[in-house]
């Protein structure tokens, strides 16, 4: 029976080159960002994210994480500008965490890691599919930002109902940005990635919400949901530019 890939030792990311041999690909994600080494590009235009909350369809849990899945069937949540062309909708957002503060990022900066990452995924218009655009090279850009746990901060409550995005975002919107992949099977590098310097603040008690989800289903003996990161892959040879100086 052929194992599903996962985050443990037996199906996690050091196997996952067995049934998707891309995972040794030149242009996977994550990577561990180096600010001295990433090149200023004047070039780069600020990110333009226009996010309509009312198109926020459900919240489910995937198995690997939890993701909010948004309607983009019209412009109605996009992302513009930055390093990319043409207009990219929202897909879905989802996160990245640890079973503890120290980890929990794909992402890293000089090796620091964060407790958390969101990915908030879209998909270029100029094909007619989120699936036909993920086995593009320009097909998907995603934006992620780092969550850091801040002790004094009153965890906002909110409801999945009607959420927007843009309240997951930091106030600064300086970014790295690389060519890169899904971080997960299928490993498609098919990815922009935007990774913005700035984290944004959570609460202890809301990295222990994330904490106590599950990898299980009913009935199987509970396996929380934790680390279901990958670790940094090799650069081979990719530039990281910068939105800023
Ligand atoms: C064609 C179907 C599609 C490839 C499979 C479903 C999907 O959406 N996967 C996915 C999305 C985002 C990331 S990440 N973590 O943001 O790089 C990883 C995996
Ligand atoms: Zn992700």
């Amino acid at each position: 029976v052929t194992m599903s890939w996962g985050y443990a030792a037996d199906n996690g990311p050091d196997k996952w080159a067995d049934n998707f041999p891309v995972a040794n690909g030149p242009r996977q994600s994550p990577i561990d960002i180096v600010p001295a080494e990433a090149s200023y590009d004047s070039g780069l235009k600020p990110l333009c994210l226009k996010y309509d909350p009312s198109t926020s369809l459900d919240i489910l849990n995937n198995g690997h994480s939890f993701q909010v899945t948004y309607v983009d069937d019209s412009d109605s949540s996009t992302l513009t500008d930055g390093p990319i062309s043409g207009v990219y909708r929202l897909k879905q957002f989802h996160f990245h965490w640890g079973s503890c503060d120290d980890q929990g990022s794909e992402h890293t900066v000089e090796g620091t890691k964060y407790p958390a990452e969101l990915h908030l995924v879209h998909w270029n218009t100029k094909y007619p599919s989120f699936a036909e655009a993920a086995s593009q090279p320009d097909g998907l850009a995603v934006v992620g930002v780092f969550l850091k746990v801040n002790i004094a901060d009153w965890g906002k409550q909110t409801s999945f109902a009607n959420f927007d995005p843009a309240t997951l975002l930091p106030g600064c919107l300086d970014y790295w940005t690389y060519d890169g992949s899904l971080t997960t099977p299928p490993l498609l590098e098919s990815v922009t990635w935007i990774v913005c310097k700035e984290p944004i603040s959570v609460s202890p008690g809301q990295m222990a919400k994330f904490r106590g989800l599950l990898f299980s289903c009913e009935g199987e003996a509970e396996c929380c949901m934790v680390d279901n990161y990958r670790p940094p892959q090799p650069l081979k040879g990719r530039s990281v530019r910068a939105s800023f100086q």
